[in-house]
């Protein structure tokens, strides 16, 4: 979730809904993710969502991983170029599955303030050799 206050009374558009100013404002980005009028079948792994013509078909605040404006995250790059690199050097040598004591699909712990998974991540790892 993303937390903003409201600058000025601000009515949003097509509502009779009016953000008085100095309210708290709870952006719900999970709730953004996995609306389905944004991204259909949201829980199903599709990097096509994600294709320069896809994204062009979406408003960009349906997408906020690090956030949006002048004070969103200043580690993204960092945390990016992390992300693929630590990826890329694991599949280098390993291959994952899921097994028998994976949730799928992910059961959110409530006792968390992050969102994980309530009966932790189980997966099957193998050398990359082995198969
Ligand atoms: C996957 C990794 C990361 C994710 C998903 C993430 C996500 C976020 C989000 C959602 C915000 C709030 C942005 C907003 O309110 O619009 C934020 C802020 C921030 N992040 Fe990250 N972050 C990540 C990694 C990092 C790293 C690696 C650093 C530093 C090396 C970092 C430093 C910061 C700082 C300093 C802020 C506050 C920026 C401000 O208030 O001006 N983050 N991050």
């Amino acid at each position: 979730m993303l937390s903003r206050k409201c600058e000025y009374n601000y009515q949003i558009p097509n509502s009779n809904v009016e953000l008085p100013a100095g309210m708290r404002v709870i952006i719900p980005i999970y709730g953004l993710h996995h609306d389905p009028n944004y991204y259909p079948d949201p829980a199903r792994f599709n990097p096509e969502r994600f294709t320069k013509e896809n994204k062009r078909t979406r408003h960009p605040y349906t997408y906020l991983p690090f956030g949006e404006g002048p004070r969103n995250c200043i580690g993204m790059r960092f945390a990016l170029l992390q992300i693929k690199m630590g990826i890329i050097s694991f599949l280098r040598d390993h291959r994952i599955k899921i097994c028998d004591k994976s949730t799928v699909p992910i059961k959110f712990s409530r006792r968390s303030l992050v969102t994980t998974n309530e009966a932790g991540f189980w997966l099957t790892i193998t050398p990359s050799s082995y198969n």
